[in-house]
């Protein structure tokens, strides 16, 4: 194209920038006024309330992010062109000036290629700087012309330094991820992908999406994004709000347990506690509270007396088992029909029906109070935990031939506390406690759940998921090559068989945006001592940089090399193993160099010193990772911690230290 008809197609899409950002303040303008009226509109107190809330979400859907862009496409078709954005905008007559990218068009953006054009012939790509449409690129299909990942916004869009929290890719998703996230919502999928291929961004798009697919329905059901801990969280939290999605919940699985944690198990205790037997010794637990009954019961009634028999007891109990419900339902179940059988008799002695205030009656009298106590004792869920580690004659029963003595004895306590109430419960109790939960009752369920990380669920937490996505879908995101829990997956089958999921479909993702080819070659050197079968990633980064160096003095290496890394643009990591980060965070302060911690949604400084604990999932342009050594030697999947550690480098990676190398590396 002419230089000349470029400026004008440049300043023709400036102009409509403009316009759409004109037309999605009057969108807004018209919702916040709408929300201003709501309160008198509304018929009554809970109509307001509903449509304060969802005026108010949709105000907040309709926010404006000066600094990015409000499109970043146009597809051209013979007969019409539509610009591609992070929302629908429509002018006042309510024609579309912006597409929403979820929408089917939008597909083609993302899908269409010189083979199969989809009625596309020109797809255009925005290239912008600061809120600022600055250039394009035009990939004329019906002339045979593609970049695919060749194309230079895409590029320049992935090498692009970060700052702050992950941001969203809805520019530049690519036709391998596109498929992932428009996959239906009753489709179950597992992700398999090498650092940096974009698992996490994959599955909070894919959110993103189904929500705008299925908007009344996951609103009503919810939709959860589970990570591994809360720093993960606060460095995704802003990605679905930024594609205007507000309502989504994000949780750790220690924080959807209803027990507070305040204990700490020896890691056997733990690793035991986490293992899917335990699910079964808690079932056999609560059947084994049920008693057939043996006695007959006799109600007084006024002047009547009824009386059913052991035997009648004994088939009601045996039904409501049979029927295989939450213990506290079929607790409830026995009752109504043991009142039922009472009603029954005073029918055919009154000759009349006993209204509700006798049935409660009946339901709540002594002995049939006695005979559930007896029969079908209620329980809490952490009562009953406290009972199997309490009672080691219980749990004897409970784990016969499930459990060997000597993992009994490991899960007894020595000192057991006196009720459930005043135990200090570790994270793998409250797990138990929710195993519990789920026997004695039903959780609601989501209507789609995002697993980030998972290859670190152990199966009981699994298990934690699978309650709570019973009736809905879930995205399983992880690496089984980062798998540092002493419990990770080693083989997905397995996870999603305890997430209740075992039909769902593995796919991998093998093209990684994060880490650039030099350092991907360096981690790769771990994977054959990390004995997972996963396929290789190929880095579309031919940037970047690496340098591994021996030094004397830690400290103050690391601080020089902090320095020079400030010389760059972009975030600046360092990464060490937990003992270590304390004294390197006093080193940086002393130089006078500020830092943040990992878990700062907006970091107050570009320096964060980050415990190799805490990195997973994170990323920074320059990564130091201090004593390689030393992050290994801290804990049993050592290498596994440093692999995740090595990978989290956007453009450089500095290795410094005193002990030798790793031997892998
Ligand atoms: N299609 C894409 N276009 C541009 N950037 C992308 C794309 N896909 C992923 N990225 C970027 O690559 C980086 C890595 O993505 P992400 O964190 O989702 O990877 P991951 O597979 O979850 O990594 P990890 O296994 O380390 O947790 C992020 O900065 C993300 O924004």
């Amino acid at each position: 194209m002419p230089a000349q008809d470029l400026d004008t197609d440049l300043e023709y899409e400036r102009a409509h920038l403009a316009a759409s950002r004109a037309a999605l303040r009057r969108m807004r303008e018209h919702a916040e006024s709408l929300f201003r009226t709501g309160q008198d509109v509304a018929g009554d107190a809970y109509a307001a309330e509903t449509l304060g809330r969802a005026l108010s979400r949709r105000v907040a859907e309709l926010a404006d992010d000066p600094s990015t862009p409000l499109f970043f496409g146009r597809l051209d078709f013979a007969d019409a062109n539509y610009h591609i954005g992070r929302r629908h905008v429509t002018d006042p007559a309510g024609e579309p000036m912006v597409l929403d990218w979820r929408a089917p068009i939008s597909r083609s953006f993302y899908r269409a290629t010189v083979r199969d054009p989809q009625g596309v012939q020109v797809r255009r790509r925005f290239g912008f700087g600061a809120g600022q449409l600055t250039s394009f690129e035009d990939e004329h299909l019906d002339r045979g012309e593609e970049y695919g990942t060749a194309s230079r916004i895409l590029t320049a869009e992935i090498e692009r330094p970060r700052v702050g929290p992950m941001r969203d890719i809805v520019a530049t998703i690519q036709p391998e991820q596109d498929e992932l996230v428009r996959a239906d919502l009753a489709d179950s999928i597992c992700v398999q992908g090498a650092p940096g291929t974009g698992k996490t961004a994959v599955g909070l798009h894919r959110a993103a999406y189904l929500l705008y697919l299925h908007r009344e329905r996951l609103r009503r059901s919810g939709v959860l994004v589970v990570g591994p801990n809360r720093a993960f969280l606060s460095y995704i939290s802003a990605v679905l709000p930024a594609l205007g999605e507000v309502e989504v919940t994000q949780s750790t699985v220690t924080e959807l347990l209803d027990t507070p944690v305040r204990g700490v198990d020896p890691p056997d205790t733990a690793a035991l506690k986490h293992d899917p037997r335990m699910a079964e010794v808690l079932r056999r637990a609560l059947a084994g509270l049920l008693r057939a009954p043996e006695e007959p019961m006799v109600v007084s009634d006024g002047s009547y007396r009824w009386r059913i028999t052991a035997e009648a007891l004994r088939r009601v109990v045996e039904e409501a088992r049979r029927e295989e419900l939450p213990y506290a339902t079929g607790r409830e179940r026995v009752r109504a029909r043991v009142v039922g059988l009472l009603q029954r008799q005073s029918e055919a002695r009154r000759g009349d029906s006993p209204g509700e205030g006798w049935l409660r009656r009946m339901g709540r009298s002594k002995p049939v109070t006695e005979f559930l106590d007896r029969c079908w004792p209620a329980v809490t869920p952490d009562g009953l935990v406290h009972r199997l580690l309490a009672d080691p004659q219980a749990l004897a029963a409970a784990a016969d031939e499930l459990l060997s003595e000597a993992e009994q004895a490991r899960l007894s306590w020595p000192k057991p506390p006196r009720t459930a109430k005043a135990t200090k419960w570790s994270e793998a109790d409250a797990v138990l406690v929710d195993e519990a939960a789920g026997l004695v009752e039903r959780l609601p369920s989501f209507g789609h759940v995002v697993v980030d990380e998972a290859q670190d669920l152990s199966p009981m937490q699994c298990r934690v998921i699978a309650r709570r996505s019973e009736h809905g879908s879930i995205t399983l995101l992880g690496d089984l090559a980062q798998g540092t829990a002493p419990w990770a997956a080693t083989d997905w089958r397995e996870s999603l068989r305890h997430l209740g999921k075992p039909d769902a479909s593995v796919v991998p993702l093998t093209i990684g945006f994060r880490v650039p080819a030099v350092v991907v070659a360096l981690a790769n050197r771990l994977l054959p001592a990390l004995a997972v079968d996963v396929p290789p990633a190929e880095s579309l980064r031919r940037d970047g940089a690496l340098d591994i160096r021996t030094v004397s003095d830690l400290p103050a290496a690391t601080v020089a090399e902090v320095r020079a890394a400030l010389e760059h643009d972009g975030s600046v990591a360092v990464i060490a193993a937990e003992a270590e980060a304390d004294g390197l965070r006093a080193a940086l302060a002393g130089a006078g160099i500020a830092t943040s911690t990992a878990d700062e949604v907006e970091p107050p400084a570009r320096v964060t010193v980050v415990p190799a604990t805490l990195a997973k999932g994170l990323e920074y342009d320059h990564v130091i990772v201090v004593e390689p050594a030393r992050i290994v030697a801290a804990e049993p999947r050592g290498l596994h911690r440093l692999y995740v550690v090595l990978t989290r480098a956007v453009s450089r990676l500095a290795v410094l230290h005193t002990e030798p190398l790793p031997a892998p590396l």
